[in-house]
Protein backbone atom coordinates (compact mmCIF):
# COMPACT_ATOMS: atom_id res chain seq x y z
CA UNK A 1 0.00 0.00 0.00
CA UNK A 2 1.33 3.38 -0.68
CA UNK A 3 0.92 6.27 1.80
CA UNK A 4 0.31 9.68 0.70
CA UNK A 5 2.43 12.35 1.36
CA UNK A 6 0.96 14.24 3.96
CA UNK A 7 0.64 18.01 2.92
CA UNK A 8 0.27 20.65 5.86
CA UNK A 9 -2.94 22.34 6.37
CA UNK A 10 -2.70 25.96 7.21
CA UNK A 11 -3.39 26.68 10.58
CA UNK A 12 -3.83 30.18 12.15
CA UNK A 13 -0.83 32.46 12.02
CA UNK A 14 0.85 32.85 15.26
CA UNK A 15 4.24 34.80 15.73
CA UNK A 16 7.20 34.00 17.64
CA UNK A 17 9.71 37.46 18.55
CA UNK A 18 13.20 35.38 19.18
CA UNK A 19 14.75 32.47 17.43
CA UNK A 20 16.92 31.22 20.06
CA UNK A 21 16.65 27.72 21.30
CA UNK A 22 12.98 28.34 23.18
CA UNK A 23 11.71 30.44 20.93
CA UNK A 24 12.21 27.85 18.12
CA UNK A 25 10.91 24.97 20.27
CA UNK A 26 7.87 27.03 20.92
CA UNK A 27 7.29 27.55 17.29
CA UNK A 28 7.93 24.12 16.98
CA UNK A 29 4.98 23.48 19.83
CA UNK A 30 2.70 25.53 18.05
CA UNK A 31 3.01 24.01 14.43
CA UNK A 32 3.19 20.43 15.71
CA UNK A 33 -0.25 21.95 17.32
CA UNK A 34 -1.87 23.08 14.16
CA UNK A 35 -0.70 26.87 13.52
CA UNK A 36 1.40 28.29 10.88
CA UNK A 37 4.01 29.69 12.50
CA UNK A 38 6.51 32.54 11.78
CA UNK A 39 8.93 33.60 13.45
CA UNK A 40 11.27 36.57 13.80
CA UNK A 41 14.62 36.57 13.90
CA UNK A 42 18.06 39.06 14.47
CA UNK A 43 19.82 37.07 11.58
CA UNK A 44 19.07 36.71 8.10
CA UNK A 45 20.85 33.35 8.07
CA UNK A 46 19.08 31.98 10.98
CA UNK A 47 15.67 33.56 9.54
CA UNK A 48 16.74 31.35 5.75
CA UNK A 49 17.70 28.47 7.09
CA UNK A 50 14.37 27.79 9.46
CA UNK A 51 12.64 28.83 6.31
CA UNK A 52 14.64 26.66 3.72
CA UNK A 53 16.26 23.66 5.17
CA UNK A 54 13.80 23.74 8.17
CA UNK A 55 16.65 23.46 11.14
CA UNK A 56 18.00 26.06 13.58
CA UNK A 57 21.57 24.18 13.71
CA UNK A 58 22.83 26.55 16.52
CA UNK A 59 20.20 26.50 18.73
CA UNK A 60 18.58 23.18 18.28
CA UNK A 61 21.21 20.82 16.59
CA UNK A 62 19.55 17.56 14.99
CA UNK A 63 16.01 18.57 15.08
CA UNK A 64 14.03 18.75 12.04
CA UNK A 65 11.40 21.60 12.05
CA UNK A 66 8.10 21.44 10.75
CA UNK A 67 7.05 22.48 7.30
CA UNK A 68 4.30 24.83 9.06
CA UNK A 69 7.12 26.74 10.41
CA UNK A 70 9.24 29.88 8.88
CA UNK A 71 11.11 32.79 9.87
CA UNK A 72 12.01 36.59 8.77
CA UNK A 73 13.77 39.43 10.02
CA UNK A 74 11.57 41.62 9.05
CA UNK A 75 9.49 42.51 12.33
CA UNK A 76 6.15 43.94 10.14
CA UNK A 77 5.79 40.43 8.13
CA UNK A 78 6.04 38.19 11.60
CA UNK A 79 3.74 40.05 13.36
CA UNK A 80 1.40 41.10 10.65
CA UNK A 81 -2.27 39.33 11.26
CA UNK A 82 -0.72 36.78 13.84
CA UNK A 83 -3.86 35.37 16.16
CA UNK A 84 -1.30 35.19 19.09
CA UNK A 85 2.16 36.64 19.48
CA UNK A 86 4.78 35.22 21.73
CA UNK A 87 8.24 36.63 23.10
CA UNK A 88 10.89 34.82 23.45
CA UNK A 89 14.23 37.15 23.68
CA UNK A 90 16.81 37.40 26.37
CA UNK A 91 15.03 39.24 29.20
CA UNK A 92 17.19 41.92 29.01
CA UNK A 93 16.76 42.95 25.70
CA UNK A 94 12.84 42.76 26.08
CA UNK A 95 12.13 46.37 26.75
CA UNK A 96 13.98 47.69 23.43
CA UNK A 97 12.24 45.12 21.16
CA UNK A 98 8.93 45.57 22.99
CA UNK A 99 9.88 49.60 21.55
CA UNK A 100 9.91 48.29 17.76
CA UNK A 101 6.97 46.17 18.34
CA UNK A 102 4.39 48.19 19.92
CA UNK A 103 3.62 50.24 16.55
CA UNK A 104 2.77 47.09 15.10
CA UNK A 105 0.60 46.06 17.78
CA UNK A 106 -0.84 48.85 19.52
CA UNK A 107 -4.57 49.11 17.41
CA UNK A 108 -4.70 45.28 18.15
CA UNK A 109 -5.95 42.98 21.07
CA UNK A 110 -3.56 40.42 19.93
CA UNK A 111 -2.79 38.42 23.09
CA UNK A 112 0.97 38.48 23.69
CA UNK A 113 3.03 36.10 25.37
CA UNK A 114 6.25 35.96 27.52
CA UNK A 115 7.85 32.79 27.29
CA UNK A 116 11.12 34.23 29.14
CA UNK A 117 12.20 33.48 33.04
CA UNK A 118 14.14 36.86 33.84
CA UNK A 119 12.86 39.83 35.58
CA UNK A 120 14.64 43.43 34.16
CA UNK A 121 17.99 44.28 35.78
CA UNK A 122 17.46 47.72 35.99
CA UNK A 123 13.79 48.02 37.28
CA UNK A 124 13.03 44.83 38.92
CA UNK A 125 10.35 44.04 36.72
CA UNK A 126 8.93 40.66 35.70
CA UNK A 127 8.24 40.49 32.04
CA UNK A 128 5.05 40.78 31.72
CA UNK A 129 5.02 44.00 33.66
CA UNK A 130 7.73 45.32 31.34
CA UNK A 131 5.31 44.50 28.36
CA UNK A 132 2.34 46.40 30.25
CA UNK A 133 4.50 49.13 30.92
CA UNK A 134 5.98 49.21 26.85
CA UNK A 135 2.82 48.77 25.07
CA UNK A 136 0.31 50.27 27.84
CA UNK A 137 -1.58 47.74 26.88
CA UNK A 138 -4.28 45.77 28.97
CA UNK A 139 -2.87 43.17 31.17
CA UNK A 140 -5.86 41.12 30.39
CA UNK A 141 -3.83 40.68 26.77
CA UNK A 142 -0.67 39.37 28.62
CA UNK A 143 0.17 35.57 29.40
CA UNK A 144 3.05 33.76 30.52
CA UNK A 145 4.19 30.81 29.90
CA UNK A 146 6.03 28.61 32.27
CA UNK A 147 7.04 24.96 33.89
CA UNK A 148 9.62 22.52 33.18
CA UNK A 149 10.61 22.93 29.85
CA UNK A 150 13.93 22.81 29.33
CA UNK A 151 13.91 22.94 24.95
CA UNK A 152 16.50 20.43 23.86
CA UNK A 153 13.72 17.87 25.19
CA UNK A 154 10.53 19.21 24.04
CA UNK A 155 11.78 19.75 20.32
CA UNK A 156 12.49 15.76 20.59
CA UNK A 157 8.88 15.77 21.59
CA UNK A 158 9.85 13.89 24.95
CA UNK A 159 6.44 14.65 26.60
CA UNK A 160 6.02 17.76 28.85
CA UNK A 161 3.50 19.73 30.98
CA UNK A 162 3.86 23.70 30.91
CA UNK A 163 1.46 25.99 33.02
CA UNK A 164 -0.15 29.28 30.80
CA UNK A 165 -1.19 32.14 33.50
CA UNK A 166 -2.88 35.31 32.76
CA UNK A 167 -5.08 37.63 34.70
CA UNK A 168 -7.41 37.23 32.39
CA UNK A 169 -9.08 33.24 32.19
CA UNK A 170 -9.61 33.63 28.49
CA UNK A 171 -6.81 34.58 27.52
CA UNK A 172 -4.92 31.88 29.16
CA UNK A 173 -7.02 28.98 27.35
CA UNK A 174 -7.15 30.71 24.66
CA UNK A 175 -3.34 30.17 24.32
CA UNK A 176 -2.80 27.07 26.09
CA UNK A 177 -5.34 25.85 23.30
CA UNK A 178 -2.57 26.62 20.88
CA UNK A 179 -0.08 25.62 22.78
CA UNK A 180 -0.91 22.07 22.72
CA UNK A 181 -0.03 18.72 20.82
CA UNK A 182 0.58 15.06 21.51
CA UNK A 183 3.94 15.64 23.44
CA UNK A 184 3.03 19.38 24.98
CA UNK A 185 0.30 20.08 27.67
CA UNK A 186 -0.97 23.45 28.82
CA UNK A 187 -2.58 24.15 31.88
CA UNK A 188 -4.05 27.47 33.04
CA UNK A 189 -4.05 29.46 36.13
CA UNK A 190 -4.32 33.31 36.92
CA UNK A 191 -1.93 33.81 39.08
CA UNK A 192 0.48 35.47 36.91
CA UNK A 193 2.88 36.65 39.62
CA UNK A 194 3.42 33.21 41.04
CA UNK A 195 4.34 32.08 37.90
CA UNK A 196 6.41 34.00 37.01
CA UNK A 197 8.76 34.75 39.60
CA UNK A 198 8.99 30.37 39.86
CA UNK A 199 10.75 30.45 36.51
CA UNK A 200 12.99 33.64 37.82
CA UNK A 201 13.50 31.73 40.76
CA UNK A 202 14.27 28.53 40.32
CA UNK A 203 16.91 29.93 37.50
CA UNK A 204 18.83 31.31 41.25
CA UNK A 205 18.42 27.65 43.13
CA UNK A 206 19.94 25.73 39.86
CA UNK A 207 23.08 27.94 40.11
CA UNK A 208 23.31 27.50 43.76
CA UNK A 209 23.04 23.52 42.49
CA UNK A 210 25.74 24.05 39.85
CA UNK A 211 27.66 25.40 42.30
CA UNK A 212 28.12 22.51 44.40
CA UNK A 213 28.21 20.19 41.78
CA UNK A 214 31.52 21.94 40.09
CA UNK A 215 32.62 21.61 43.88
CA UNK A 216 32.31 18.27 43.59
CA UNK A 217 29.54 17.73 46.71
CA UNK A 218 26.98 15.26 46.19
CA UNK A 219 23.26 13.98 46.70
CA UNK A 220 22.55 15.40 49.79
CA UNK A 221 23.89 18.80 49.92
CA UNK A 222 21.43 19.10 46.15
CA UNK A 223 18.92 18.16 47.88
CA UNK A 224 19.02 20.12 51.21
CA UNK A 225 19.32 22.85 48.59
CA UNK A 226 16.86 22.03 46.35
CA UNK A 227 13.99 21.73 49.24
CA UNK A 228 14.98 25.03 51.12
CA UNK A 229 15.97 26.32 47.56
CA UNK A 230 11.39 25.88 47.27
CA UNK A 231 11.17 27.39 50.59
CA UNK A 232 13.21 30.58 49.77
CA UNK A 233 11.24 30.68 46.51
CA UNK A 234 7.51 30.11 48.11
CA UNK A 235 8.78 32.83 50.90
CA UNK A 236 9.46 35.36 48.04
CA UNK A 237 6.86 34.80 45.27
CA UNK A 238 3.87 35.03 48.38
CA UNK A 239 5.42 38.16 49.83
CA UNK A 240 5.19 39.36 46.25
CA UNK A 241 1.21 38.57 46.09
CA UNK A 242 1.42 34.64 44.58
CA UNK A 243 -0.54 32.21 45.86
CA UNK A 244 1.81 29.99 47.27
CA UNK A 245 0.10 26.35 45.50
CA UNK A 246 1.05 27.89 42.49
CA UNK A 247 4.96 27.13 43.84
CA UNK A 248 4.01 23.88 44.32
CA UNK A 249 3.01 23.25 40.80
CA UNK A 250 4.91 23.09 37.39
CA UNK A 251 6.20 26.67 37.34
CA UNK A 252 7.62 26.06 40.95
CA UNK A 253 8.82 22.53 41.75
CA UNK A 254 8.48 21.06 39.01
CA UNK A 255 10.69 23.90 37.08
CA UNK A 256 13.07 23.91 40.09
CA UNK A 257 13.12 19.61 39.72
CA UNK A 258 14.05 20.11 35.75
CA UNK A 259 16.35 22.61 35.73
CA UNK A 260 18.32 21.36 39.20
CA UNK A 261 18.61 18.42 37.86
CA UNK A 262 19.79 18.69 34.06
CA UNK A 263 22.99 19.55 32.45
CA UNK A 264 20.95 20.48 29.81
CA UNK A 265 20.31 23.87 31.77
CA UNK A 266 22.35 26.78 31.15
CA UNK A 267 21.76 28.53 34.66
CA UNK A 268 22.98 24.77 36.23
CA UNK A 269 26.08 24.86 34.00
CA UNK A 270 26.98 28.30 34.87
CA UNK A 271 27.10 27.45 38.38
CA UNK A 272 29.05 24.33 37.85
CA UNK A 273 31.65 26.51 36.21
CA UNK A 274 31.76 28.95 38.80
CA UNK A 275 31.85 26.32 41.42
CA UNK A 276 34.92 24.61 39.51
CA UNK A 277 36.19 28.13 40.03
CA UNK A 278 35.95 30.16 37.21
CA UNK A 279 35.08 33.82 38.22
CA UNK A 280 31.70 35.72 37.01
CA UNK A 281 33.15 37.54 33.65
CA UNK A 282 35.19 34.19 32.48
CA UNK A 283 31.83 32.26 32.77
CA UNK A 284 30.00 34.90 31.10
CA UNK A 285 32.65 34.76 28.58
CA UNK A 286 32.07 31.12 28.04
CA UNK A 287 28.23 30.27 28.13
CA UNK A 288 26.88 30.19 24.59
CA UNK A 289 23.50 30.66 25.47
CA UNK A 290 21.44 33.00 27.77
CA UNK A 291 21.57 32.25 31.55
CA UNK A 292 18.81 34.03 32.94
CA UNK A 293 20.09 33.70 36.63
CA UNK A 294 23.19 35.64 36.08
CA UNK A 295 21.36 38.91 35.81
CA UNK A 296 18.23 38.06 38.22
CA UNK A 297 20.18 37.54 41.33
CA UNK A 298 20.75 41.08 42.52
CA UNK A 299 17.35 42.55 41.41
CA UNK A 300 16.02 39.44 43.12
CA UNK A 301 17.43 40.39 46.37
CA UNK A 302 16.28 43.95 46.00
CA UNK A 303 13.05 42.89 46.10
CA UNK A 304 12.96 40.61 48.75
CA UNK A 305 15.03 43.06 50.90
CA UNK A 306 11.84 45.51 50.65
CA UNK A 307 9.73 43.17 51.41
CA UNK A 308 11.72 41.81 54.52
CA UNK A 309 12.45 37.96 53.32
CA UNK A 310 15.36 36.11 53.79
CA UNK A 311 16.99 34.05 50.60
CA UNK A 312 20.42 32.83 52.49
CA UNK A 313 21.17 30.63 49.09
CA UNK A 314 20.35 33.14 46.65
CA UNK A 315 22.31 35.56 49.01
CA UNK A 316 24.91 32.76 48.84
CA UNK A 317 24.71 32.61 44.85
CA UNK A 318 25.42 36.56 44.69
CA UNK A 319 28.29 36.23 47.01
CA UNK A 320 30.08 33.53 44.47
CA UNK A 321 29.25 36.03 41.63
CA UNK A 322 30.73 38.90 43.60
CA UNK A 323 33.83 36.50 43.99
CA UNK A 324 33.12 37.51 48.19
CA UNK A 325 32.80 33.49 49.42
CA UNK A 326 34.67 30.78 48.09
CA UNK A 327 32.21 28.33 46.68
CA UNK A 328 33.10 25.54 48.88
CA UNK A 329 32.41 27.41 51.66
CA UNK A 330 28.40 27.36 50.07
CA UNK A 331 27.04 24.11 52.01
CA UNK A 332 27.30 24.89 55.80
CA UNK A 333 25.79 28.45 55.21
CA UNK A 334 22.57 26.58 53.61
CA UNK A 335 19.99 27.92 55.20
CA UNK A 336 20.53 30.03 57.51
CA UNK A 337 23.82 32.18 60.06
CA UNK A 338 21.50 32.14 63.01
CA UNK A 339 23.23 30.22 65.75
CA UNK A 340 20.20 29.20 67.19
CA UNK A 341 17.91 25.92 65.58
CA UNK A 342 15.40 26.74 63.12
CA UNK A 343 12.08 24.88 62.66
CA UNK A 344 11.90 23.77 59.33
CA UNK A 345 9.31 25.73 58.25
CA UNK A 346 8.40 28.38 55.53
CA UNK A 347 8.19 32.49 56.50
CA UNK A 348 4.75 31.83 55.37
CA UNK A 349 3.68 29.42 57.11
CA UNK A 350 2.40 27.99 60.84
CA UNK A 351 3.28 31.77 61.22
CA UNK A 352 -0.05 32.87 61.04
CA UNK A 353 1.22 34.63 57.37
CA UNK A 354 3.18 36.87 59.26
CA UNK A 355 6.18 35.33 59.05
CA UNK A 356 7.78 38.26 56.68
CA UNK A 357 6.52 40.88 58.58
CA UNK A 358 7.93 38.90 62.00
CA UNK A 359 11.15 38.74 60.65
CA UNK A 360 11.09 42.56 59.61
CA UNK A 361 10.22 43.46 63.46
CA UNK A 362 12.90 41.40 64.47
CA UNK A 363 15.61 42.57 62.03
CA UNK A 364 14.41 46.24 63.39
CA UNK A 365 14.69 44.82 67.28
CA UNK A 366 18.01 43.41 66.73
CA UNK A 367 19.53 46.89 64.68
CA UNK A 368 18.32 48.52 68.28
CA UNK A 369 20.05 45.72 70.27
CA UNK A 370 22.95 46.68 68.29
CA UNK A 371 23.02 50.04 68.26
CA UNK A 372 21.72 50.72 64.81
CA UNK A 373 24.81 48.36 63.79
CA UNK A 374 22.48 45.50 62.58
CA UNK A 375 22.54 41.56 63.85
CA UNK A 376 24.77 39.55 63.47
CA UNK A 377 22.68 37.13 60.90
CA UNK A 378 22.06 40.16 58.95
CA UNK A 379 25.74 40.20 57.87
CA UNK A 380 27.53 38.19 55.06
N1 LIG B 1 16.05 27.25 26.43
C1 LIG B 1 15.16 26.77 27.29
O1 LIG B 1 15.16 25.57 27.60
C2 LIG B 1 14.13 27.70 27.87
C3 LIG B 1 12.95 27.14 28.38
C4 LIG B 1 12.00 27.97 28.95
C5 LIG B 1 12.21 29.34 29.00
N2 LIG B 1 13.36 29.85 28.47
C6 LIG B 1 13.50 31.30 28.51
O2 LIG B 1 13.37 31.80 27.18
C7 LIG B 1 14.08 33.04 27.07
C8 LIG B 1 14.94 32.97 25.82
O3 LIG B 1 15.92 31.99 26.05
P1 LIG B 1 16.53 31.03 24.95
O4 LIG B 1 16.76 29.73 25.60
O5 LIG B 1 15.79 31.02 23.69
O6 LIG B 1 17.93 31.77 24.77
P2 LIG B 1 18.99 31.55 23.64
O7 LIG B 1 20.26 32.07 24.17
O8 LIG B 1 18.94 30.15 23.14
O9 LIG B 1 18.48 32.47 22.45
C9 LIG B 1 18.29 33.84 22.62
C10 LIG B 1 17.87 34.42 21.27
O10 LIG B 1 17.70 35.84 21.44
C11 LIG B 1 18.50 36.50 20.47
N3 LIG B 1 18.93 37.77 21.05
C12 LIG B 1 20.02 38.03 21.81
N4 LIG B 1 20.06 39.34 22.12
C13 LIG B 1 18.98 39.90 21.54
C14 LIG B 1 18.49 41.21 21.47
N5 LIG B 1 19.12 42.23 22.07
N6 LIG B 1 17.35 41.42 20.78
C15 LIG B 1 16.72 40.41 20.17
N7 LIG B 1 17.15 39.15 20.18
C16 LIG B 1 18.27 38.90 20.86
C17 LIG B 1 19.65 35.56 20.16
O11 LIG B 1 20.21 35.85 18.89
C18 LIG B 1 18.91 34.23 20.19
O12 LIG B 1 18.27 33.99 18.96
C19 LIG B 1 14.87 33.19 28.37
O13 LIG B 1 14.19 34.08 29.21
C20 LIG B 1 14.85 31.80 28.97
O14 LIG B 1 14.91 31.82 30.39
C21 LIG B 1 14.31 29.08 27.91
O1 LIG C 1 18.51 26.25 30.51
P1 LIG C 1 17.89 27.06 31.62
O2 LIG C 1 18.66 26.98 32.88
O3 LIG C 1 17.61 28.46 31.16
O4 LIG C 1 16.47 26.39 31.91
C1 LIG C 1 15.60 26.17 30.85
C2 LIG C 1 14.17 26.12 31.31
O5 LIG C 1 13.81 27.29 31.99
C3 LIG C 1 13.83 24.90 32.10
O6 LIG C 1 12.46 24.89 32.38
Amino acid sequence: MTRKAVVPTTGPKVAVVGAGSWGTTFGKILADGGASVVMWARRPELAAEITESKRNSRYLSGINLPRTMTATTDLAEALNGAEQIFLSVPSQSLRENLAAIRPLVEHTDVPLVSLMKGVEKSTGLRMSQVIEQVLECDPARIAVASGPNLALEIAREQPTAAVISSLSPETAEAVARRARNRYFRSFVNTDVIGTEFGGVLKNLIAVAIGIVDGVGYGENTKASIITRGLVEMTDFAVAQGAQPETLQGLAGLGDLIATCQSPLSRNNTAGRLLGQGYGYKEVVAQMQQTAEGLASVAPVLQLAKQVGVDMPIVQQVKMVLDGTMDPRDIAPHLTTDDDQPQGERTQNDQTGGGGALRRALQRAFDQFRHGGRGAAGDRP
